[in-house]
C-alpha cells in the first residue's frame, strides 16, 4: 500500500452551495488528474490529489477502507449543503483480480456535484490556500491526431479459439457460465487529453455512467451497488443483442433477446450471484422476477434492478460502506461467471491478459459510506499515447465463438468512437 499526503496533517475540508444552472460539469475539468462520476448531466467531477492511495492483492478494498476511514478521521469538515457526495469525497478504481493490478483511491483537492436542484463545490487543503476560480472557463480538450488500432493480447481468431475451449469446459460440466474478455490497442500521434473522450462519452452515453479515475475510463452501463441513506441498489446486465440502427428491427430484436433461453439463463446466474451477495446485508430486498431490455446506442441488454435496505446500526458510520457492499459484490457473475471461483480460475487460465482494472469496482464513496460502484465496462485505460480498450461476453453452453466475438467489437464501440472526431 503506498499513500501519498502526510499523515498527521489535518484536512480542511469545505463544501458550498452553488448557484444553479452552470454549463456541463465535465466542462468544468481541467486537465490536472481529472475525476468523473456522470450520468444525465448530473454527478460528480473533480481534480487535483489531496491525498491518494494504492492497494493491491486480496485486501485491495479493505486496505483502501481503512485508509479512507483515517483520512476521513483527520478531515475538519465544514459541509453546507449535507447530501450524499458531499464533506470529503473519494474516487476509486479496483483492481479486477487478486493478481496482478494496482487499484487506486483519491481525495481530490476540489469537487463540484450536481443532483437534482442542487450543486456543490467542495474543497480540500490547507484553509489559507487560494484556488483558481473552480467554474471558470478551461480551454477545451483537442481530438487525438493519427489514433490506429491493432489488436491486444489475442486477435480475433485466437479469441474465438478461447471462447471454444471455454464452451467445451461448460459442457463437460466444469463451470455454468465464464465471462471471457479481450482488448484493442489505440495509439495516437501525441499524449492523450482524457477529457476528449469524456466529453464524448458523456454526450453520447447519457443513461450510462461515464467515470474517470486515475487512467481509467469509460461509459459503464451497469450499476454494482449504489448505496443512499440506507437503500441499497444494483443494476444486474447479462445477455446481449447488437443494434442494427432501425428501429423496427430492434424493436423485433429487443423481444427475441427478451425470450431467449440462452441469453436468460446467463442473466439468470448473473441476478442470482448479486442477490446472494447482498443478503447478508440487507433486511429487506426486492429481486424483480422477470428483467427488462435496457436500449443503449450500440447494444441491448438485459438487465435487473435489485433493491434493498441496509441492516441498521446502532452508528450510522459502522453499518456496511457502499465500498463494503462492492467487495462483498465483486466479482458479479455479469464479469466473473458461475461459480465464481471456477470462472476466475478459469480467467486467469485461458484468457490470455492481465484485465488490469477493467471490470473491476469503480465510483465514489463519502465520509458516511454512502457512494455508487459502477463495473468499469466499456472502458479503457489510457498512458500517454496509448489507450487499453477493453470488453467482454458471458459464455454459456450454446454460445457460438462468432457472435461472441460480434458482440465484444460491438462492446468497443463506445470507447472506440469517443477517441475519434466529434
Ligand atoms: C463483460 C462486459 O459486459 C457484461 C456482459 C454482458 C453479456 O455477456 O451479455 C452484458 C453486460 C455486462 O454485464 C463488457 O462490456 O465487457
Amino acid at each position: 500500500m503506498t499513500t501519498s499526503a502526510p499523515h498527521d496533517e489535518a484536512l480542511v475540508v469545505r463544501t458550498v452551495a452553488l448557484d444553479l444552472p452552470f454549463g456541463d460539469l465535465v466542462d468544468l475539468l481541467p486537465d490536472d488528474a481529472p475525476v468523473t462520476w456522470l450520468r444525465r448531466g448530473e454527478g460528480l467531477v473533480g481534480w487535483g490529489v489531496a491525498a491518494m492511495v494504492r492497494t493491491s492483492g486480496p485486501t485491495r478494498f479493505s486496505d483502501a477502507a481503512k485508509w479512507w476511514s483515517e483520512t476521513v478521521a483527520r478531515a475538519l469538515v465544514t459541509d453546507e449543503v449535507v447530501e450524499p457526495g458531499t464533506g470529503p469525497v473519494c474516487f476509486g478504481s479496483f483492481a479486477f483480480a487478486d493478481e496482478p493490478g494496482d487499484s487506486v483511491l483519491v481525495l481530490p483537492r476540489v469537487v463540484v456535484g450536481h443532483r437534482g436542484d442542487r450543486a456543490w463545490l467542495t474543497t480540500v487543503g490547507p484553509a489559507a490556500d487560494r484556488l483558481d476560480d473552480p467554474l471558470a472557463e478551461r480551454p477545451t480538450a483537442a481530438v487525438p491526431p493519427g489514433v490506429s488500432f491493432t489488436d491486444g493480447a489475442l486477435n480475433g481468431e485466437e479469441w474465438m479459439s478461447v471462447v471454444a475451449d471455454a464452451v467445451a469446459r461448460i459442457g463437460s460440466g466444469a463451470l455454468e457460465k465464464v465471462v471471457l474478455a479481450r482488448d484493442l490497442v489505440a495509439t495516437s500521434d501525441t499524449p492523450i487529453d482524457v477529457r476528449w473522450p469524456l466529453q464524448r462519452l458523456a454526450a453520447t452515453y447519457p443513461m450510462c455512467w461515464t467515470f474517470h479515475v486515475d487512467g481509467m475510463f469509460g461509459a459503464t452501463p451497469e450499476m454494482l451497488v449504489r448505496r443512499e441513506r440506507g437503500l441499497v441498489t444494483s443494476r444486474v446486465l447479462a445477455g446481449t443483442i447488437r443494434r442494427t440502427g432501425d428501429d423496427g428491427r430492434d424493436l423485433a430484436l429487443a423481444a427475441t433477446l427478451a425470450r431467449s433461453s440462452k441469453d436468460l439463463e446467463e442473466h439468470e446466474y448473473a441476478v442470482r450471484s448479486v442477490a446472494e451477495a447482498l443478503e447478508p446485508h440487507c433486511s429487506g430486498m426486492n429481486v424483480p422476477e422477470a428483467p427488462f431490455v435496457l436500449h443503449l446506442p450500440n447494444v441491448m441488454h438485459l438487465a435487473t434492478d435489485v433493491a434493498g435496505v441496509v441492516h441498521a446500526a446502532e452508528h450510522p458510520e459502522r453499518s456496511v460502506s457502499s465500498l463494503e457492499l462492492a467487495e462483498a459484490l465483486h466479482p458479479s457473475a455479469a464479469v466473473g461467471g458461475t461459480p465464481t471461483p471456477d470462472a476466475v480460475a478459469l480467467i486467469a487460465e485461458i484468457e490470455g491478459m492481465d484485465r488490469g482494472r477493467y471490470a473491476g469496482p469503480v465510483g465514489w464513496m463519502d465520509a458516511s459510506g454512502d457512494g455508487e460502484w459502477g463495473i468499469a465496462l466499456r472502458s479503457a485505460e489510457v498512458e500517454g499515447r496509448t489507450v487499453r480498450l477493453f470488453a467482454g461476453c458471458g459464455i454459456v453452453a450454446d454460445s457460438v465463438p462468432e457472435a461472441e466475438l460480434a458482440e465484444a467489437q460491438a462492446k468497443f464501440v463506445p470507447v472506440r468512437d469517443a477517441l475519434g472526431p466529434a
